[in-house]
């Protein structure tokens, strides 16, 4: 990792108010999506704080968190599972609804994908309000797996989203705001 990258990471990242809705400054993540140097220190810093743990498996969440969680599987030498929005997954599924920032969703997990025991790391993009974070921590849990913590990107601090992850491990995050 570049030693100013915290700062290279944070001017990258681009401000679009208004998006998806009036009143939303939207964190656009595609500049540093496209910039290898940036990707490598985003991973890199989103790995950190879970180095020399033994994890098993990265669930990422849908959509940009599989940019990330994918990511940090292959470096971490673990699995990556999906938690899809719903409707996407094509076997049997666990399924849980959620608001977040900007409206209302559902996101599932196949029923086979985690079993008890599993080590497990949850990455995202982004922590706003919590909402999707806390949907995938209630479906990792309800697995019997043992989630070890979460790491995101970007955490929007004065939405307080850390507050919906109780019993889900360190949270982590690379830039505040
Ligand atoms: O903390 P919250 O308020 O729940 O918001 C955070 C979530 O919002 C975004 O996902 P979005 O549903 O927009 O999906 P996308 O990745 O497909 O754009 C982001 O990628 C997080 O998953
Ligand atoms: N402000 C925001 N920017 C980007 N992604 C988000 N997900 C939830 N809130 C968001």
């Amino acid at each position: 990792m570049f030693s100013d990258s915290p700062d290279q990471l944070r001017k990258a990242i681009r401000d679009v108010p208004d998006f998806p809705k009036p009143g939303i400054l939207f964190k656009d993540i595609t500049p540093v999506l496209a910039d290898p140097k940036l990707m490598q220190a985003a991973i890199d810093g989103m790995i950190a704080p879970f180095a020399g743990q033994q994890i098993d498996k990265v669930v990422g969440i849908d959509a940009r968190g599989f940019i990330f969680g994918a990511m940090i599987a292959q470096k971490l030498g673990a699995g990556f599972i999906p938690v899809r929005k719903k409707g996407k997954l094509p076997w049997k599924t666990h399924g849980v609804d959620y608001s977040l920032e900007y409206g209302t969703n559902s996101v599932e997990i196949h029923q086979d994908a985690l079993a008890p025991g599993d080590r497990v790391l949850l990455a995202d993009d982004l922590l706003a309000t919590g909402g999707t974070a806390g949907a995938a921590l209630k479906l990792i849990l309800d697995s019997g797996a043992t989630l070890l913590g979460s790491t995101f990107f970007i955490e929007l601090g004065f939405l307080e989203g850390r507050g919906k992850l109780p019993g889900g491990g360190p949270v982590h995050s690379l830039i505040s705001f």
